[in-house]
């Protein structure tokens, strides 16, 4: 039998807060990709962006990352990654697929999770192959010191590492100055991509409109989400803000965590209100900003 290609799901976004519709992109995406017969996701990444992205009602990280740790307690293969979050500014979504796809391999991540000892060996001999050092290779991650391997260098045996977002997420590659045209090119040449549908959003669409995109298209991966859901967080804030329920809709961890903190109000609504986006105050002049 042909042995199936090892994946990590990142999501890059605000999660403002989590919500349960959140975690099914990954449930969503990872029955996609094993139903290929082609791969196998070892582990799912959450990135919340960072504080200075400048998106309206966007609450500290500090809470964002308190909230989605909270909600994926109940997963074994989610996790959250504060790295972005705690970087000095907003960072381009292209980095940090290339500092997960570093850090991947640095001792004691938990990539390997879910692969046996012949199969670690065989990522060290790999590895090796390469001209990597490698250290305490019988521990159950592999550690790889000085080097600058990528897993968007695709070598047999390695996983890839791939952006897991939602349709609307892809239609905004086509607003203007909010991403470098190069930027999405390597997202979609070295990573790939994994889109799950949502209603209001015809990524077929996108991709048949976009030369760039349709050159690229046998790594990108469109999931029909069969289960609708349109939960979104700009939905639940303005429940939030009205007293009304939000029950359901988020682990019941979060709601707990939001009410003790208070975390959504009028106030923290207004928040960058009216500011320009981060990467379009960077790539542009007098550029309005998005309305999502
Ligand atoms: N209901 C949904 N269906 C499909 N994808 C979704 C859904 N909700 C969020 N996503 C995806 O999750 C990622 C993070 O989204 P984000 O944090 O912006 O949540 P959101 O619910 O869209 O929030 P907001 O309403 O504030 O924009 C994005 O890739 C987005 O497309
Ligand atoms: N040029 C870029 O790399 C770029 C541009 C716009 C948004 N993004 C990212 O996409 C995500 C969008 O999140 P929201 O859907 O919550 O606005 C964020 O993680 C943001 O950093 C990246
Ligand atoms: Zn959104």
């Amino acid at each position: 039998m042909k042995s199936r290609i090892p994946v990590i799901l990142l999501a890059c976004g605000s999660f403002n807060p989590i919500t349960n519709m959140h975690m099914r992109l990954f449930e969503v995406a990872r029955d996609h990709l094993h139903q290929t017969g082609r791969y196998q996701v070892i582990e799912g990444i959450m990135s919340p962006v960072n504080d200075n992205y400048g998106k309206k009602g966007l609450v500290s990280a500090r809470h964002r990352i308190a909230m989605a740790k909270l909600a994926l307690e109940t997963s074994d293969w989610i996790r959250v990654d504060p790295w972005e979050s705690k970087q000095d500014t907003w960072t381009e979504t292209v980095k940090v697929l290339r500092g997960n796809s570093h850090k991947s391999y640095r001792s004691g991540d938990p990539t390997y999770r879910g692969l046996d000892l012949a199969q670690l060996q065989l990522k060290q001999a790999l590895l090796a192959r390469l001209g990597l050092q490698v250290i305490n290779p019988l521990q159950s991650s592999l550690g790889v010191h000085k080097s600058r391997l990528f897993l968007n260098q695709k070598v047999p045996g390695l996983p890839e590492l791939k952006l897991l977002c939602g349709a609307d997420f892809l239609q905004t590659f086509k607003t203007p100055n909010l991403w470098k045209e190069e930027d999405i090119q390597e997202i979609v040449e070295k990573f790939g991509l994994v889109c799950i549908s949502r209603a209001g959003s015809d990524p077929s669409q996108y991709i048949k409109d976009s030369a760039l995109l349709t050159q690229f298209q046998h790594n990108i991966f469109l999931v029909k989400e069969w289960i609708q859901n349109e939960i979104s967080a700009t939905q639940i804030r303005s429940a939030l803000c009205r007293g009304l329920s939000v029950k359901y809709l988020l682990p019941d961890s979060v709601i707990a965590y939001i009410a003790q903190h208070n975390i959504y109000t009028e106030e923290s609504e207004r928040r960058n209100e009216g500011d320009l986006l981060q990467p379009l105050k960077l790539h542009s002049t007098g550029v309005t900003p998005l309305s999502d």
